[in-house]
C-alpha cells in the first residue's frame, strides 16, 4: 500500500503530518517531527517578533474527550528563528519542510515572506489567514476584501507555490466568495481547512469557571467534534479549486478519520489535538490505521479514492 503524497510540487512519503502550532514551536519540537512517521512538518506560525503568547492556562484538551481548546495567543520564537531553521534544514532528508507565517500587519507578511525568498530555500511558505486567538485582531480569514488584498501583495512576492491556512467557513456563499479569490492566485497552489473553530468558550461544571485563562475562556476547538466541519470545508474547496490541492486537517483521531478526509479531497492530512495529547508515535499509529483501512477496502493507493465521496 502506497501512502506517499504530492504537495506543492513536493514529494510527501506519506500523507500525515503536524497541525501548524502543535510540536513545532522549538527545535526540539521540530527534531521530535523530523524523527517522527510523518511525512513532512510544518513550523508554528512566525510573527515578526518573538511572542510570549497570552497566559496559562490556555490550551486543554476537553473533559468529554471529544476535543480542545486554545487561544496560545501566538507564542513562537520569531520569524528569523524559523528562517534559520530552514537554512540548516536537511532537505535530502525526504521530509519536505512547510513554514508558516502569521505577520500581525500586511507590512509584517511581507518583510517576513521577503526575507524567506531572498534566501532561496526549497521549503514552501503557507500564509496564515485564520489565528482566532490574537486579541483585538478580527482574523483575515473572514474578512474576504482585506484576504484578496493580502493575497494581490503576497502572491506575486512570493512567487513560488504557496498556500494558505484557512478558518473554518460555515456558509455556501462563503466558500464560493473565498475559491473566487484563490482562483485568481495561479502560484497559490493549495489551501489548508481547518484551523481551530473559533472562539468556543469551555465550562468547568463543579467549578463553574472557564478551562482557559485568555479571553474570557473564549478559544479555538479542536479535535473529534471539528470532523464534520473540517470534512465540509476539504470537499467545498476540493470541488471548487480545480488544479489547486487542499491541505486536510481536523478531527483526526485514527486511520479512520484520515481515510475520510482523503475521501473528501485531502492531498495530505495533518494532525492536531490527536498529535499534542498522544506524541509523535501517533504517526506510526496512524500510518498503520490507513494502510490496514486501504487493504480490507482493496485500495493500493491514495488516488484511487481521492475525491471520490459519492453523494445520495
Ligand atoms: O493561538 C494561536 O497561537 C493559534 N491557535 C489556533 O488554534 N490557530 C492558530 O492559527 C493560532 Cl496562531
Amino acid at each position: 500500500v502506497d501512502l506517499s503524497t504530492k504537495v506543492a510540487g513536493l514529494s510527501l512519503p506519506n500523507l500525515l503530518f503536524n497541525a501548524s502550532g502543535v510540536c513545532c514551536q522549538t527545535e526540539t519540537d521540530l527534531k521530535l517531527m523530523i524523527e517522527s512517521e510523518s511525512g513532512s512538518l510544518i513550523t508554528k506560525s512566525a510573527t515578526y517578533e518573538y511572542r510570549e503568547g497570552n497566559p496559562s492556562p490556555r490550551y486543554l484538551p476537553l473533559p468529554s474527550g471529544l476535543g480542545s481548546i486554545n487561544s496560545m495567543g501566538l507564542p513562537n520564537e520569531g520569524y528569523e528563528y524559523y528562517l534559520n531553521f530552514a537554512k540548516n534544514y536537511d532537505y535530502s532528508s525526504k521530509k519536505p519542510l512547510f513554514i508558516s507565517l502569521s505577520g500581525l500587519s500586511l507590512a509584517d507578511n511581507v518583510k517576513m515572506c521577503e526575507a524567506f525568498v531572498a534566501a532561496e530555500l526549497p521549503c514552501v511558505l503557507e500564509v496564515n489567514f485564520s489565528c482566532p486567538n490574537v486579541p483585538g485582531k478580527p482574523q483575515l480569514g473572514y474578512d474576504m476584501e482585506a484576504m484578496e488584498s493580502a493575497l494581490n501583495v503576497l502572491a506575486p512576492l512570493i512567487k513560488k507555490p504557496f498556500g494558505v491556512k484557512l478558518p473554518p467557513y460555515f456558509d455556501i456563499a462563503h466558500f464560493d466568495t473565498a475559491a473566487t479569490i484563490f482562483n485568481k492566485f495561479d502560484n497559490l497552489v493549495y489551501v489548508t481547512c481547518i484551523n481551530s473553530v473559533g472562539n468556543g468558550l469551555a465550562i468547568d461544571f463543579e467549578t463553574e469557571s472557564a478551562l482557559i485563562k485568555p479571553k474570557d475562556g473564549f478559544g479555538g476547538l479542536g479535535g473529534l467534534m471539528v470532523l464534520n466541519t473540517a470534512l465540509a470545508n476539504v470537499n467545498a474547496f476540493y470541488r471548487r479549486l480545480p488544479g489547486k490541492q487542499v491541505i486536510g486537517v481536523g478531527g483526526v483521531t485514527s486511520g479512520k478519520e484520515v481515510f475520510l478526509h482523503v475521501l473528501a479531497g485531502a492531498s495530505a492530512v495533518q494532525i492536531g489535538t490527536t498529535l499534542k495529547e498522544e506524541g509523535p508515535t501517533v504517526f506510526a499509529r496512524i500510518n498503520k490505521e490507513l494502510t490496514d483501512i486501504m487493504i480490507a477496502k482493496g485500495y493500493k493507493s491514495l488516488d484511487e479514492f481521492r475525491g471520490k465521496v459519492k453523494t445520495l
